[in-house]
Protein backbone atom coordinates (compact mmCIF):
# COMPACT_ATOMS: atom_id res chain seq x y z
CA UNK A 1 0.00 0.00 0.00
CA UNK A 2 1.47 3.75 -1.12
CA UNK A 3 0.05 5.99 1.51
CA UNK A 4 1.11 8.96 -0.72
CA UNK A 5 -1.90 7.96 -3.33
CA UNK A 6 -4.36 10.48 -3.69
CA UNK A 7 -8.34 9.24 -2.42
CA UNK A 8 -10.34 8.68 -5.86
CA UNK A 9 -13.96 8.20 -5.60
CA UNK A 10 -16.37 7.08 -8.33
CA UNK A 11 -20.32 6.13 -8.64
CA UNK A 12 -19.68 2.08 -9.10
CA UNK A 13 -23.30 1.15 -10.58
CA UNK A 14 -24.83 2.08 -13.51
CA UNK A 15 -26.28 5.92 -14.19
CA UNK A 16 -29.76 5.15 -14.12
CA UNK A 17 -32.62 4.63 -11.40
CA UNK A 18 -31.83 1.28 -9.88
CA UNK A 19 -33.05 0.05 -6.43
CA UNK A 20 -29.49 0.96 -4.68
CA UNK A 21 -26.51 2.57 -6.28
CA UNK A 22 -22.95 2.05 -4.85
CA UNK A 23 -20.54 5.42 -4.63
CA UNK A 24 -16.85 3.72 -3.81
CA UNK A 25 -13.83 5.37 -2.51
CA UNK A 26 -10.29 4.03 -2.19
CA UNK A 27 -7.26 5.42 -0.60
CA UNK A 28 -5.78 7.15 2.58
CA UNK A 29 -8.10 9.34 3.19
CA UNK A 30 -10.97 6.76 3.89
CA UNK A 31 -10.44 6.10 7.16
CA UNK A 32 -11.13 9.45 8.23
CA UNK A 33 -14.11 9.81 5.87
CA UNK A 34 -15.54 7.15 7.06
CA UNK A 35 -15.70 8.47 10.91
CA UNK A 36 -16.96 12.02 9.18
CA UNK A 37 -19.69 10.58 7.02
CA UNK A 38 -20.84 8.24 9.96
CA UNK A 39 -20.39 10.43 12.88
CA UNK A 40 -19.86 7.43 14.88
CA UNK A 41 -17.56 4.51 15.47
CA UNK A 42 -16.70 2.25 12.22
CA UNK A 43 -15.80 -1.13 12.33
CA UNK A 44 -14.08 -2.30 8.77
CA UNK A 45 -16.06 -4.51 6.66
CA UNK A 46 -19.63 -3.53 9.06
CA UNK A 47 -22.18 -1.90 7.31
CA UNK A 48 -23.82 1.28 9.04
CA UNK A 49 -26.65 3.42 8.55
CA UNK A 50 -26.73 6.70 8.67
CA UNK A 51 -27.82 9.85 7.35
CA UNK A 52 -25.38 11.12 4.72
CA UNK A 53 -25.11 15.01 5.51
CA UNK A 54 -22.94 17.14 2.78
CA UNK A 55 -20.14 19.24 3.25
CA UNK A 56 -22.66 22.07 4.46
CA UNK A 57 -24.63 19.88 6.50
CA UNK A 58 -27.68 19.55 4.53
CA UNK A 59 -29.55 15.72 4.19
CA UNK A 60 -28.43 14.25 1.00
CA UNK A 61 -30.20 10.13 1.63
CA UNK A 62 -30.25 7.96 4.11
CA UNK A 63 -27.04 5.11 3.23
CA UNK A 64 -25.49 2.51 4.23
CA UNK A 65 -21.74 3.04 4.73
CA UNK A 66 -19.48 0.46 4.66
CA UNK A 67 -15.39 0.90 5.29
CA UNK A 68 -12.54 -1.49 4.32
CA UNK A 69 -9.56 -1.74 6.09
CA UNK A 70 -6.22 -1.85 4.15
CA UNK A 71 -5.18 -4.79 3.24
CA UNK A 72 -8.38 -5.74 3.27
CA UNK A 73 -10.11 -4.74 0.60
CA UNK A 74 -10.71 -5.19 -3.23
CA UNK A 75 -8.33 -2.62 -4.07
CA UNK A 76 -6.32 -3.69 -1.05
CA UNK A 77 -6.05 0.10 0.45
CA UNK A 78 -8.61 1.77 2.72
CA UNK A 79 -11.27 1.62 1.05
CA UNK A 80 -15.14 3.22 1.32
CA UNK A 81 -18.88 2.09 0.00
CA UNK A 82 -21.67 4.39 0.10
CA UNK A 83 -25.08 2.21 -0.60
CA UNK A 84 -27.79 4.97 -1.48
CA UNK A 85 -30.72 5.14 -3.12
CA UNK A 86 -31.19 4.17 -6.99
CA UNK A 87 -31.22 8.21 -8.05
CA UNK A 88 -28.31 9.38 -10.35
CA UNK A 89 -29.34 12.74 -9.10
CA UNK A 90 -28.32 11.64 -5.20
CA UNK A 91 -25.66 9.49 -6.41
CA UNK A 92 -23.90 12.65 -7.91
CA UNK A 93 -24.41 14.34 -5.09
CA UNK A 94 -23.02 12.00 -3.09
CA UNK A 95 -19.58 11.82 -5.75
CA UNK A 96 -19.52 15.30 -5.10
CA UNK A 97 -19.45 15.03 -2.11
CA UNK A 98 -16.63 12.80 -1.93
CA UNK A 99 -14.61 15.27 -4.57
CA UNK A 100 -15.32 18.46 -1.97
CA UNK A 101 -13.68 16.87 0.72
CA UNK A 102 -10.44 15.92 -1.35
CA UNK A 103 -11.13 12.75 -2.99
CA UNK A 104 -10.56 12.70 -6.50
CA UNK A 105 -12.74 11.40 -9.34
CA UNK A 106 -11.39 7.86 -10.52
CA UNK A 107 -10.14 7.16 -14.14
CA UNK A 108 -11.79 4.16 -16.23
CA UNK A 109 -10.85 0.90 -14.51
CA UNK A 110 -8.73 2.68 -11.66
CA UNK A 111 -9.41 0.76 -8.57
CA UNK A 112 -8.89 -2.74 -10.35
CA UNK A 113 -5.67 -1.02 -11.23
CA UNK A 114 -5.02 -0.09 -7.81
CA UNK A 115 -5.48 -3.52 -7.26
CA UNK A 116 -2.98 -4.66 -9.60
CA UNK A 117 -0.34 -2.14 -8.41
CA UNK A 118 -0.87 -3.38 -4.62
CA UNK A 119 -0.22 -6.96 -5.92
CA UNK A 120 -3.95 -8.71 -5.11
CA UNK A 121 -4.65 -9.25 -8.68
CA UNK A 122 -1.89 -9.82 -11.53
CA UNK A 123 -2.42 -8.47 -14.64
CA UNK A 124 -4.27 -11.48 -16.05
CA UNK A 125 -6.79 -11.48 -13.66
CA UNK A 126 -7.08 -7.79 -13.52
CA UNK A 127 -7.62 -8.17 -17.45
CA UNK A 128 -10.38 -10.85 -16.13
CA UNK A 129 -12.12 -8.41 -14.18
CA UNK A 130 -13.37 -6.82 -17.24
CA UNK A 131 -14.37 -9.81 -18.91
CA UNK A 132 -16.51 -11.35 -16.03
CA UNK A 133 -18.37 -7.66 -16.45
CA UNK A 134 -18.75 -8.29 -19.56
CA UNK A 135 -19.64 -11.83 -20.45
CA UNK A 136 -22.76 -12.06 -21.65
CA UNK A 137 -23.36 -15.98 -21.89
CA UNK A 138 -22.15 -19.00 -19.80
CA UNK A 139 -19.22 -19.95 -21.51
CA UNK A 140 -17.61 -16.50 -21.70
CA UNK A 141 -18.60 -15.87 -17.73
CA UNK A 142 -17.55 -19.60 -17.02
CA UNK A 143 -14.12 -19.10 -18.97
CA UNK A 144 -13.42 -15.12 -17.40
CA UNK A 145 -14.09 -16.05 -13.82
CA UNK A 146 -11.50 -19.13 -14.29
CA UNK A 147 -9.04 -16.41 -15.20
CA UNK A 148 -10.28 -14.12 -12.64
CA UNK A 149 -9.17 -17.15 -10.19
CA UNK A 150 -6.02 -16.88 -11.40
CA UNK A 151 -5.95 -19.95 -14.00
CA UNK A 152 -3.89 -18.14 -16.55
CA UNK A 153 -1.34 -16.75 -14.06
CA UNK A 154 -1.13 -20.42 -12.80
CA UNK A 155 -0.42 -22.10 -15.79
CA UNK A 156 2.24 -18.87 -17.07
CA UNK A 157 3.92 -19.16 -13.41
CA UNK A 158 4.38 -22.91 -14.26
CA UNK A 159 5.56 -22.36 -17.47
CA UNK A 160 8.07 -19.59 -16.09
CA UNK A 161 9.51 -21.58 -13.27
CA UNK A 162 10.30 -24.21 -16.12
CA UNK A 163 12.22 -21.14 -17.85
CA UNK A 164 13.88 -20.10 -14.86
CA UNK A 165 15.46 -23.82 -14.25
CA UNK A 166 16.02 -23.62 -17.77
CA UNK A 167 17.83 -20.39 -18.21
CA UNK A 168 19.70 -21.39 -14.95
CA UNK A 169 21.32 -24.47 -16.58
CA UNK A 170 22.30 -22.29 -19.69
CA UNK A 171 23.19 -19.58 -17.33
CA UNK A 172 25.68 -21.79 -15.18
CA UNK A 173 27.87 -22.86 -18.78
CA UNK A 174 28.32 -18.56 -19.39
CA UNK A 175 30.20 -18.34 -15.95
CA UNK A 176 32.08 -21.65 -16.68
CA UNK A 177 33.14 -20.21 -20.83
CA UNK A 178 35.66 -23.05 -20.41
CA UNK A 179 33.45 -25.69 -19.73
CA UNK A 180 31.33 -27.13 -23.03
CA UNK A 181 27.72 -28.24 -22.58
CA UNK A 182 27.57 -31.74 -21.83
CA UNK A 183 25.31 -33.53 -24.41
CA UNK A 184 23.25 -35.35 -21.60
CA UNK A 185 22.36 -31.51 -20.44
CA UNK A 186 22.27 -30.09 -24.59
CA UNK A 187 19.64 -33.12 -25.08
CA UNK A 188 17.73 -32.28 -22.10
CA UNK A 189 17.54 -28.35 -22.94
CA UNK A 190 16.61 -29.00 -26.90
CA UNK A 191 14.11 -31.23 -25.25
CA UNK A 192 12.58 -28.98 -22.43
CA UNK A 193 12.49 -25.88 -25.15
CA UNK A 194 10.81 -27.88 -27.27
CA UNK A 195 7.92 -28.87 -24.68
CA UNK A 196 7.50 -25.35 -23.61
CA UNK A 197 7.19 -24.16 -27.55
CA UNK A 198 4.44 -26.51 -28.00
CA UNK A 199 2.76 -25.91 -24.83
CA UNK A 200 3.28 -22.10 -26.13
CA UNK A 201 1.33 -22.84 -29.41
CA UNK A 202 -1.37 -24.83 -27.52
CA UNK A 203 -2.07 -21.82 -25.21
CA UNK A 204 -1.79 -19.27 -28.30
CA UNK A 205 -4.69 -21.91 -29.90
CA UNK A 206 -7.08 -20.45 -27.39
CA UNK A 207 -6.78 -17.05 -28.70
CA UNK A 208 -9.50 -17.91 -31.47
CA UNK A 209 -11.85 -19.55 -28.91
CA UNK A 210 -11.12 -16.38 -26.66
CA UNK A 211 -11.99 -13.60 -29.32
CA UNK A 212 -15.57 -16.26 -29.42
CA UNK A 213 -16.13 -15.86 -26.26
CA UNK A 214 -15.24 -12.11 -25.84
CA UNK A 215 -17.14 -10.67 -28.87
CA UNK A 216 -19.19 -13.25 -29.44
CA UNK A 217 -19.54 -16.03 -32.38
CA UNK A 218 -19.44 -13.94 -35.75
CA UNK A 219 -22.81 -15.76 -37.44
CA UNK A 220 -23.73 -13.62 -40.73
CA UNK A 221 -26.94 -14.91 -42.42
CA UNK A 222 -27.06 -14.81 -46.39
CA UNK A 223 -29.11 -16.53 -48.84
CA UNK A 224 -31.33 -15.33 -52.25
CA UNK A 225 -33.48 -12.28 -51.47
CA UNK A 226 -37.07 -13.38 -49.98
CA UNK A 227 -35.78 -16.67 -48.45
CA UNK A 228 -36.74 -15.39 -44.90
CA UNK A 229 -33.01 -14.00 -43.50
CA UNK A 230 -34.56 -10.97 -41.71
CA UNK A 231 -37.98 -13.21 -40.36
CA UNK A 232 -35.05 -15.92 -38.94
CA UNK A 233 -32.89 -13.35 -37.24
CA UNK A 234 -36.43 -11.61 -36.05
CA UNK A 235 -37.26 -15.16 -34.72
CA UNK A 236 -33.75 -16.12 -33.20
CA UNK A 237 -33.53 -12.16 -31.41
CA UNK A 238 -37.04 -13.06 -30.04
CA UNK A 239 -38.49 -9.33 -31.29
CA UNK A 240 -39.00 -8.12 -34.77
CA UNK A 241 -35.76 -6.29 -35.17
CA UNK A 242 -35.50 -6.62 -38.93
CA UNK A 243 -38.04 -5.22 -41.13
CA UNK A 244 -39.80 -8.19 -42.94
CA UNK A 245 -41.82 -7.98 -46.62
CA UNK A 246 -42.90 -10.40 -49.51
CA UNK A 247 -41.12 -7.60 -51.43
CA UNK A 248 -37.96 -9.14 -52.27
CA UNK A 249 -34.83 -6.80 -51.87
CA UNK A 250 -36.34 -5.79 -48.19
CA UNK A 251 -33.11 -5.50 -46.56
CA UNK A 252 -30.92 -3.08 -47.96
CA UNK A 253 -27.98 -2.67 -45.15
CA UNK A 254 -26.96 -4.81 -42.17
CA UNK A 255 -28.75 -5.61 -39.05
CA UNK A 256 -26.79 -6.85 -36.29
CA UNK A 257 -27.99 -8.19 -32.78
CA UNK A 258 -26.49 -10.20 -29.97
CA UNK A 259 -28.17 -12.82 -28.95
CA UNK A 260 -27.38 -16.16 -26.14
CA UNK A 261 -28.04 -19.06 -28.09
CA UNK A 262 -27.54 -21.78 -25.48
CA UNK A 263 -24.36 -21.53 -23.68
CA UNK A 264 -22.69 -19.17 -26.25
CA UNK A 265 -23.29 -15.71 -27.75
CA UNK A 266 -23.95 -14.59 -31.26
CA UNK A 267 -23.58 -11.49 -33.33
CA UNK A 268 -25.95 -12.29 -35.69
CA UNK A 269 -26.01 -10.00 -38.69
CA UNK A 270 -28.59 -10.10 -41.48
CA UNK A 271 -27.59 -9.18 -45.31
CA UNK A 272 -29.18 -7.81 -48.15
CA UNK A 273 -30.60 -10.82 -50.13
CA UNK A 274 -28.66 -12.41 -52.85
CA UNK A 275 -30.70 -11.83 -55.93
CA UNK A 276 -29.51 -13.39 -59.14
CA UNK A 277 -30.67 -10.46 -61.70
CA UNK A 278 -28.92 -7.70 -59.19
CA UNK A 279 -27.61 -5.06 -60.95
CA UNK A 280 -26.06 -1.35 -59.38
CA UNK A 281 -26.46 -0.73 -56.23
CA UNK A 282 -27.51 -4.36 -55.25
CA UNK A 283 -24.56 -5.34 -56.73
CA UNK A 284 -22.28 -3.61 -54.35
CA UNK A 285 -24.84 -4.89 -51.44
CA UNK A 286 -23.73 -8.50 -52.61
CA UNK A 287 -19.95 -7.44 -53.29
CA UNK A 288 -20.19 -6.34 -49.35
CA UNK A 289 -22.09 -9.51 -48.33
CA UNK A 290 -19.60 -11.34 -49.60
CA UNK A 291 -16.91 -9.87 -47.62
CA UNK A 292 -18.53 -10.50 -44.35
CA UNK A 293 -19.49 -13.95 -45.23
CA UNK A 294 -15.83 -14.43 -45.58
CA UNK A 295 -14.65 -13.05 -42.26
CA UNK A 296 -17.36 -14.72 -40.44
CA UNK A 297 -16.82 -17.31 -38.07
CA UNK A 298 -20.54 -19.12 -39.04
CA UNK A 299 -22.25 -18.49 -41.85
CA UNK A 300 -26.26 -19.11 -41.92
CA UNK A 301 -27.62 -20.22 -45.47
CA UNK A 302 -31.23 -19.20 -45.85
CA UNK A 303 -32.66 -21.29 -48.68
CA UNK A 304 -36.53 -21.03 -49.40
CA UNK A 305 -37.65 -25.06 -49.47
CA UNK A 306 -40.57 -24.02 -51.26
CA UNK A 307 -38.65 -23.53 -54.52
CA UNK A 308 -37.03 -27.13 -54.73
CA UNK A 309 -35.62 -26.06 -58.31
CA UNK A 310 -33.20 -23.25 -56.61
CA UNK A 311 -32.65 -25.54 -53.63
CA UNK A 312 -31.22 -27.77 -55.78
CA UNK A 313 -29.04 -25.32 -57.36
CA UNK A 314 -27.93 -23.91 -54.27
CA UNK A 315 -27.25 -27.43 -52.42
CA UNK A 316 -24.72 -27.92 -55.52
CA UNK A 317 -23.47 -24.42 -54.96
CA UNK A 318 -22.13 -24.70 -51.22
CA UNK A 319 -21.02 -28.70 -51.58
CA UNK A 320 -17.41 -27.02 -52.33
CA UNK A 321 -17.91 -24.27 -49.37
CA UNK A 322 -15.44 -24.34 -45.81
CA UNK A 323 -17.56 -26.23 -42.86
CA UNK A 324 -18.29 -22.56 -41.67
CA UNK A 325 -21.97 -22.78 -42.65
CA UNK A 326 -24.77 -23.98 -41.33
CA UNK A 327 -27.78 -24.54 -44.54
CA UNK A 328 -30.98 -23.56 -42.78
CA UNK A 329 -33.95 -25.07 -45.32
CA UNK A 330 -36.71 -21.81 -44.52
CA UNK A 331 -40.85 -22.31 -45.06
CA UNK A 332 -40.80 -25.73 -43.86
CA UNK A 333 -44.67 -24.48 -42.89
CA UNK A 334 -45.26 -24.13 -46.79
CA UNK A 335 -43.13 -28.08 -47.82
CA UNK A 336 -44.31 -30.72 -49.56
CA UNK A 337 -43.18 -34.11 -47.98
CA UNK A 338 -40.46 -34.33 -50.82
CA UNK A 339 -39.15 -30.71 -50.13
CA UNK A 340 -38.56 -31.88 -46.43
CA UNK A 341 -37.09 -35.02 -47.45
CA UNK A 342 -34.18 -33.66 -49.78
CA UNK A 343 -33.70 -31.20 -47.34
CA UNK A 344 -33.39 -33.29 -44.65
CA UNK A 345 -31.47 -36.02 -46.77
CA UNK A 346 -28.86 -32.91 -47.62
CA UNK A 347 -28.01 -32.36 -44.25
CA UNK A 348 -29.84 -29.20 -43.32
CA UNK A 349 -31.27 -27.95 -40.89
CA UNK A 350 -35.25 -27.49 -41.58
CA UNK A 351 -37.20 -24.58 -40.02
CA UNK A 352 -40.01 -22.14 -40.22
CA UNK A 353 -39.39 -18.95 -39.09
CA UNK A 354 -43.29 -18.25 -39.21
CA UNK A 355 -44.36 -20.95 -36.62
CA UNK A 356 -40.71 -21.71 -34.70
CA UNK A 357 -40.39 -25.50 -35.85
CA UNK A 358 -37.45 -26.44 -35.88
CA UNK A 359 -35.63 -23.63 -34.32
CA UNK A 360 -34.64 -25.65 -31.14
CA UNK A 361 -32.61 -28.23 -33.36
CA UNK A 362 -30.85 -24.92 -34.99
CA UNK A 363 -29.85 -23.67 -31.85
CA UNK A 364 -28.44 -26.66 -30.88
CA UNK A 365 -26.42 -27.33 -34.54
CA UNK A 366 -25.29 -23.82 -33.71
CA UNK A 367 -24.25 -24.35 -29.88
CA UNK A 368 -22.50 -27.73 -31.45
CA UNK A 369 -20.82 -25.74 -34.43
CA UNK A 370 -19.07 -23.31 -31.53
CA UNK A 371 -18.10 -25.47 -29.23
CA UNK A 372 -15.63 -26.81 -31.72
CA UNK A 373 -13.61 -23.78 -31.56
CA UNK A 374 -12.73 -24.86 -27.84
CA UNK A 375 -9.60 -26.39 -28.03
CA UNK A 376 -9.56 -29.64 -26.50
CA UNK A 377 -7.39 -30.91 -23.39
CA UNK A 378 -8.73 -27.19 -21.70
CA UNK A 379 -9.97 -27.75 -18.42
CA UNK A 380 -9.24 -24.40 -17.16
CA UNK A 381 -11.64 -22.59 -19.81
CA UNK A 382 -8.49 -20.67 -20.98
CA UNK A 383 -9.11 -18.16 -23.58
CA UNK A 384 -6.95 -15.60 -23.86
CA UNK A 385 -6.88 -12.15 -25.74
CA UNK A 386 -4.77 -10.21 -28.04
CA UNK A 387 -2.73 -9.04 -25.28
CA UNK A 388 -1.95 -12.40 -24.19
CA UNK A 389 -1.48 -13.60 -27.90
CA UNK A 390 1.18 -11.12 -28.97
CA UNK A 391 3.18 -11.60 -25.70
CA UNK A 392 2.84 -15.78 -26.07
CA UNK A 393 4.05 -15.16 -30.30
CA UNK A 394 7.06 -13.05 -28.97
CA UNK A 395 7.73 -16.31 -26.42
CA UNK A 396 7.36 -18.78 -29.45
CA UNK A 397 9.47 -16.79 -31.44
CA UNK A 398 12.45 -16.82 -28.54
CA UNK A 399 11.69 -20.22 -27.88
CA UNK A 400 12.70 -21.10 -31.81
CA UNK A 401 15.44 -19.02 -31.90
CA UNK A 402 17.00 -20.17 -28.62
CA UNK A 403 16.49 -24.20 -30.00
CA UNK A 404 18.29 -23.31 -33.54
CA UNK A 405 21.01 -21.58 -31.98
CA UNK A 406 21.42 -24.37 -29.45
CA UNK A 407 21.52 -27.36 -32.10
CA UNK A 408 23.93 -24.79 -34.31
CA UNK A 409 26.39 -24.23 -31.48
CA UNK A 410 26.75 -20.93 -31.24
CA UNK A 411 28.01 -19.45 -27.89
CA UNK A 412 25.42 -20.10 -25.02
CA UNK A 413 25.04 -16.26 -24.09
CA UNK A 414 23.00 -16.25 -26.77
CA UNK A 415 21.05 -18.86 -26.48
CA UNK A 416 21.00 -17.09 -23.05
CA UNK A 417 19.58 -13.99 -24.46
CA UNK A 418 17.03 -15.64 -26.60
CA UNK A 419 15.30 -17.37 -23.48
CA UNK A 420 15.54 -14.20 -21.48
CA UNK A 421 13.00 -12.83 -24.16
CA UNK A 422 11.15 -15.44 -23.72
CA UNK A 423 11.34 -14.79 -20.32
CA UNK A 424 9.79 -11.23 -20.45
CA UNK A 425 6.94 -12.42 -22.70
CA UNK A 426 5.91 -14.70 -20.35
CA UNK A 427 6.13 -12.29 -17.66
CA UNK A 428 4.45 -9.60 -19.90
CA UNK A 429 0.97 -11.93 -19.23
CA UNK A 430 0.78 -11.39 -15.75
CA UNK A 431 2.37 -8.09 -15.89
CA UNK A 432 5.57 -8.63 -14.28
CA UNK A 433 9.18 -9.53 -15.18
CA UNK A 434 11.24 -10.77 -11.95
CA UNK A 435 14.54 -11.53 -12.70
CA UNK A 436 15.29 -11.74 -9.11
CA UNK A 437 13.69 -15.17 -9.33
CA UNK A 438 16.22 -15.75 -12.22
CA UNK A 439 19.06 -15.55 -9.61
CA UNK A 440 17.34 -17.33 -6.67
CA UNK A 441 16.89 -20.36 -8.88
CA UNK A 442 20.44 -20.02 -10.59
CA UNK A 443 21.98 -20.08 -6.67
CA UNK A 444 19.45 -22.55 -5.29
CA UNK A 445 20.25 -25.02 -8.11
CA UNK A 446 23.87 -24.36 -8.78
CA UNK A 447 26.90 -24.36 -5.56
CA UNK A 448 29.77 -22.12 -6.49
CA UNK A 449 32.03 -25.33 -6.42
CA UNK A 450 30.99 -26.39 -9.46
N1 LIG B 1 -19.94 -4.28 -2.59
C1 LIG B 1 -19.03 -4.82 -3.39
N2 LIG B 1 -19.35 -5.91 -4.10
C2 LIG B 1 -18.43 -6.47 -4.95
C3 LIG B 1 -17.16 -5.91 -5.10
C4 LIG B 1 -16.84 -4.75 -4.31
O1 LIG B 1 -15.73 -4.20 -4.40
N3 LIG B 1 -17.81 -4.26 -3.49
N4 LIG B 1 -16.26 -6.50 -5.98
C5 LIG B 1 -15.26 -5.82 -6.65
O2 LIG B 1 -15.51 -5.04 -7.53
C6 LIG B 1 -16.44 -7.89 -6.37
C7 LIG B 1 -15.94 -8.78 -5.27
N5 LIG B 1 -14.53 -8.68 -5.14
C8 LIG B 1 -13.90 -8.42 -3.94
C9 LIG B 1 -12.66 -8.97 -3.73
C10 LIG B 1 -12.06 -8.82 -2.51
C11 LIG B 1 -12.65 -8.06 -1.50
C12 LIG B 1 -12.04 -7.95 -0.15
O3 LIG B 1 -12.43 -7.13 0.65
N6 LIG B 1 -11.08 -8.81 0.17
C13 LIG B 1 -10.43 -8.88 1.47
C14 LIG B 1 -11.27 -9.67 2.46
C15 LIG B 1 -11.45 -11.11 2.08
C16 LIG B 1 -12.23 -11.94 3.09
O4 LIG B 1 -12.83 -11.42 4.04
O5 LIG B 1 -12.23 -13.17 2.88
C17 LIG B 1 -9.09 -9.55 1.33
O6 LIG B 1 -8.86 -10.21 0.35
O7 LIG B 1 -8.28 -9.34 2.22
C18 LIG B 1 -13.88 -7.45 -1.77
C19 LIG B 1 -14.50 -7.64 -2.98
C20 LIG B 1 -17.88 -8.12 -6.67
N7 LIG B 1 -18.77 -7.57 -5.65
N1 LIG C 1 -44.87 -19.26 -44.68
C1 LIG C 1 -43.71 -18.73 -44.30
N2 LIG C 1 -43.36 -17.51 -44.73
C2 LIG C 1 -42.18 -17.00 -44.35
C3 LIG C 1 -41.31 -17.73 -43.51
N3 LIG C 1 -40.20 -16.97 -43.30
C4 LIG C 1 -40.39 -15.81 -43.97
N4 LIG C 1 -41.59 -15.83 -44.63
C5 LIG C 1 -42.13 -14.78 -45.48
O1 LIG C 1 -41.26 -14.60 -46.58
C6 LIG C 1 -41.21 -13.25 -46.97
C7 LIG C 1 -39.77 -12.76 -46.96
O2 LIG C 1 -39.29 -12.76 -45.65
P1 LIG C 1 -38.03 -11.89 -45.21
O3 LIG C 1 -37.68 -12.32 -43.84
O4 LIG C 1 -38.25 -10.45 -45.45
O5 LIG C 1 -36.96 -12.43 -46.24
P2 LIG C 1 -35.46 -11.95 -46.49
O6 LIG C 1 -34.67 -13.13 -46.84
O7 LIG C 1 -34.98 -11.14 -45.33
O8 LIG C 1 -35.63 -11.02 -47.76
P3 LIG C 1 -34.69 -9.85 -48.31
O9 LIG C 1 -34.37 -8.94 -47.17
O10 LIG C 1 -35.54 -9.21 -49.33
O11 LIG C 1 -33.50 -10.49 -48.89
C8 LIG C 1 -42.11 -12.50 -45.99
O12 LIG C 1 -43.36 -12.34 -46.58
C9 LIG C 1 -42.18 -13.44 -44.80
O13 LIG C 1 -43.37 -13.28 -44.07
C10 LIG C 1 -41.71 -19.04 -43.08
O14 LIG C 1 -41.02 -19.75 -42.33
N5 LIG C 1 -42.92 -19.48 -43.52
MG1 LIG D 1 -34.35 -9.25 -45.18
Amino acid sequence: MNPDRDTIAALATPVGTSAVAVVRASGPACRDLAAQLARQSVVPRRAVYCDYLGCGGALVDDVLLTYFQGPHSYTGEDSLEISCHGNPFIAQRIVEDLLARGCRSAQAGEFTQRAFLNGRLDLSQAEAVMDVIRARSERALNSAQRQLRGALGARMEAMIERLVSLLARVEAYIDFPEEDLPPEDRGWLEGEIERLGSETRQLRATSRYGDILRDGLKTVIVGRTNAGKSSLLNRLVGSERAIVSAEPGTTRDFIEECIVVGPHCLRLIDTAGFNTEATGVERLGIERTRKLAERADLVLRVIDITRWEDVAGDLAEYADEPATMIVVCNKADLATPLQRQGAVAAGACVVSAATGEGLDDLSGAIARFADGFKPRDNEDEIAINARHAEALARAQEGLAAAGDKLRSGVAVELVASDLREVLAAYGDIGGRIDNERVLDSLFASFCIGK
